[in-house]
């Protein structure tokens, strides 16, 4: 009998042998495939991920946020923050990061979250406890090689258990036994009947004042108040492999090229999360925004892979002097990320105080 355990038993270095012994070894797997979802089931996420502010400023710096609120001590004060939170986004995408390897590790695209709330401002060190609930699964009717599952997710500080930050999200996650055929792409495209308004309104400003004035001017003349932002970004290597790793995600979407070359992107693909950073950047660099308070309806439409550059459009949908403290009004927006080709590839509501005066 030979012994296998002998380390010259076998020649590794060899191409033909290691390719042999590849052929016929057990694959260790990572992540789940579908029918591992139960709907109620709950997921405590293991990795372990500590906020820093090196994390959110390397996160802001990529996606051109610079909002000073999370940059300086100073203005984080006059802000009315305890102390200098980290970046929403940077936390946002932390959580779901730490969930990855449980929920979506398999090679499933993140479609869309819902109900994102942010509970409380979070500082760095502060170490996240991370936990899922599955409310949701079914089979995909278009892509039989797919499930589609939605979680509720909730961010804690793991040192006081409050919540920092909550929502439910929905991925495509492949399935273990495919069905006999994939229905490949999508449906009928409904290409016609979209009435558009006669004219698009631009803010004069920046300010919450300056957004009530163009939505009041809007109702008066059939027009929305719509803009592009004239920042693009383009998709290098650090924002669609490093920024994710950075978060602990490990969808190999983000990072395994070899993997992804027969998917149906074809490549690797930007985190969601990355490429509506950046379209919220475009957004907030032509606001005074005050704080940010929750997002709804967040879709993700198309891929985005390396070299493709990521623009922002904003529409306008209310304003609510109400909201906020005395110096800020709450807006509602609708932002959409799109490519060089003008292809949406991002969309989602988000409601923020916006500042009233300088
Ligand atoms: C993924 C796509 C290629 C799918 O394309 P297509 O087949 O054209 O999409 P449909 O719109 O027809 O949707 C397919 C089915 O999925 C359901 N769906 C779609 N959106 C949602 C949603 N928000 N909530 C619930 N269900 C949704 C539809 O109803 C369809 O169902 P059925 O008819 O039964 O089949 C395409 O959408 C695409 O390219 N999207 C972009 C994906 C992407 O790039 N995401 C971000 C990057 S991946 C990522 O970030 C991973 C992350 O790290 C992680 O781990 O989650």
């Amino acid at each position: 009998m030979t012994d296998w355990t002998d380390p010259d038993a076998m020649d590794l270095s060899d191409g033909e042998t290691f390719d042999a012994l590849l052929d016929r070894a057990d694959t260790r797997e990572k992540g789940h495939f579908f029918e591992f979802f139960a709907e109620g089931d709950e997921l405590a996420h293991d990795p372990g991920l500590r906020l820093t502010h090196h994390g959110s400023e390397q996160w802001m710096g990529q996606t051109l946020n610079h909002d000073p609120a999370y940059w300086r001590a100073d203005t984080a004060r006059e802000r009315g923050f305890e102390e200098r939170p980290v970046h929403p986004d940077y936390l946002l995408a932390c959580v779901m990061g730490i969930t990855v390897e449980d929920l979506s590790e398999k090679g499933g695209y993140f479609l869309g979250r819902d109900d994102v709330e942010f509970h409380q401002p979070a500082t760095a060190g502060t170490p996240l406890s991370v936990t899922s609930t599955v409310v949701d699964t079914r089979t995909s009717s278009s892509r039989p090689k797919y499930g589609i599952v939605t979680w509720e997710t909730e961010g804690q500080d793991r040192e006081t258990g409050e919540t920092l930050v909550s929502y439910r999200r929905t991925n495509m996650i492949p399935r273990r036994e495919p069905a006999a055929t994939d229905g490949g792409a999508v449906g009928e495209q409904d290409d016609g009947g979209t009435t558009l308004p006669d004219t698009l309104v631009s803010p004069d400003g920046e300010r919450f004042g300056d957004f009530q004035a163009a939505l009041d001017t809007a109702r008066e003349e059939n027009a929305a108040v719509a803009y592009r932002h004239e920042r693009g970004r383009t998709m290098d290597d650090q924002l669609v492999a490093g920024l994710p790793l950075s978060t602990l995600n490990t969808a190999r979407q983000h990072h395994n090229r070899d993997e992804m070359a027969d998917s149906p992107s074809g490549d690797i693909v930007a985190y969601g999360d990355v490429t509506r950073s950046i379209a919220l950047a475009h957004a907030r660099s032509d606001e005074a925004t005050y704080r940010e308070q929750r997002f709804a309806d967040e879709r993700f439409h198309d891929f985005v892979t390396l070299g493709d550059t990521v623009y922002g459009f904003t529409r306008v949908l209310d304003c609510d002097p109400d909201a906020g403290p005395e110096g800020a009004g709450a807006v509602t927006f609708e932002h959409v990320a799109f490519n060089q080709e003008q292809t949406p590839v991002y969309s989602g509501r988000r409601t923020a105080l916006i500042q009233r005066n300088q």
